[in-house]
């Protein structure tokens, strides 16, 4: 029986504002979300400013820092404009994401390895801060040694593709990218990394990828705040949190068989 470092539930509140935006008044409130996610036993808060403020606004992000208890994990695009709002806000962390305006998520990881040069002075400066930067990276291997490079203390492996596959039923496309998940988190751990996950994750994945040993938080959103909509956003935050610690017992008790399946 082994005894693994538990594992924090960040939950992402931008679609709280997707919605508040849908009319453009005030309600739904991102932070109030926030507040009873948090009640319920979330661990942090995550939000995207999006340089096209589909959801999160400056003032959410300003709010949540005052009002929220727990650490906020501010998620943005490497610009001048986002790292001033970012010192200026001083959340617990900083997750460091590639942006397009035409997508509709964030589709794929940061590119470390072609843009070292323009992220390096970003990271120096968080670090400087004393803002404890995350890369957003797909489990590659050569961005994950990349960012052990340019000193970021923490990656966060997205996990899209791979929750996509499973919600798909594509099962050789969901084995191969939990292996390539699996072998990057190992590496990136082995890389002195503080390894974290999210995208796209819903209870069953979530159980799933809280079985690896290395990773230390999960950031999950828009599948929560759908389910928000039927039981409630507290309820929901303790059936991911269950989901979670019976994916951290599975590899405790020993009972890796679930590891294999995609
Ligand atoms: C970077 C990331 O994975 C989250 O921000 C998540 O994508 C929610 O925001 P979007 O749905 O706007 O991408
Ligand atoms: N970084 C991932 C995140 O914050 C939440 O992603 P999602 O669950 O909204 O897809």
């Amino acid at each position: 029986m082994v005894t693994l470092p538990p594992l924090r539930l960040g939950v992402n509140v931008d679609h709280v504002a997707t919605l508040r935006n849908a009319r453009g008044g005030d309600r739904p409130d991102p932070v109030r979300a926030a507040l009873a996610a948090i009640a319920a036993g979330a661990d942090g808060i995550t939000a995207h400013l999006r340089e096209d403020r589909r959801h999160i606004r400056d003032d959410d992000m300003a709010r949540l820092k005052a009002e929220i208890s727990k650490p906020l994990n501010f998620e943005m695009a490497a610009t001048v404009d986002m790292l001033k709002i970012a010192l200026a806000t001083r959340p617990h962390a900083v997750c460091l994401v590639p942006e397009r305006r035409e997508e509709l998520t964030t589709e794929g990881g940061l590119d470390v390895v072609g843009q070292h040069n323009a992220l390096a002075p970003f990271i120096a400066r968080l670090n400087d801060a004393g803002i404890r930067v995350s890369l957003f990276i797909a489990a590659d291997p050569a961005q994950i040694e990349m960012a052990a490079r340019l000193r970021a203390p923490v990656i966060e492996i997205h996990t899209g593709a791979w929750c996509d596959a499973v919600v798909d039923g594509h099962a050789a496309k969901a084995k191969a990218e939990w292996q390539r998940i699996v072998a990057g988190a190992a590496l990136a751990r082995a890389a002195g990394l503080e390894v974290h996950a999210g995208h796209g994750l819903d209870y069953e994945t979530a159980e799933k990828i809280a079985g690896l040993p290395e990773i230390m938080e999960l950031n999950i959103g828009y599948y929560m705040i759908g389910e928000a909509l039927f039981v409630g956003l507290p309820e929901t935050v303790r059936t991911m949190r269950a989901a979670m610690d019976r994916g951290r017992k599975n590899l405790e008790s020993g009972d890796l068989g679930r590891q294999g399946k995609a």
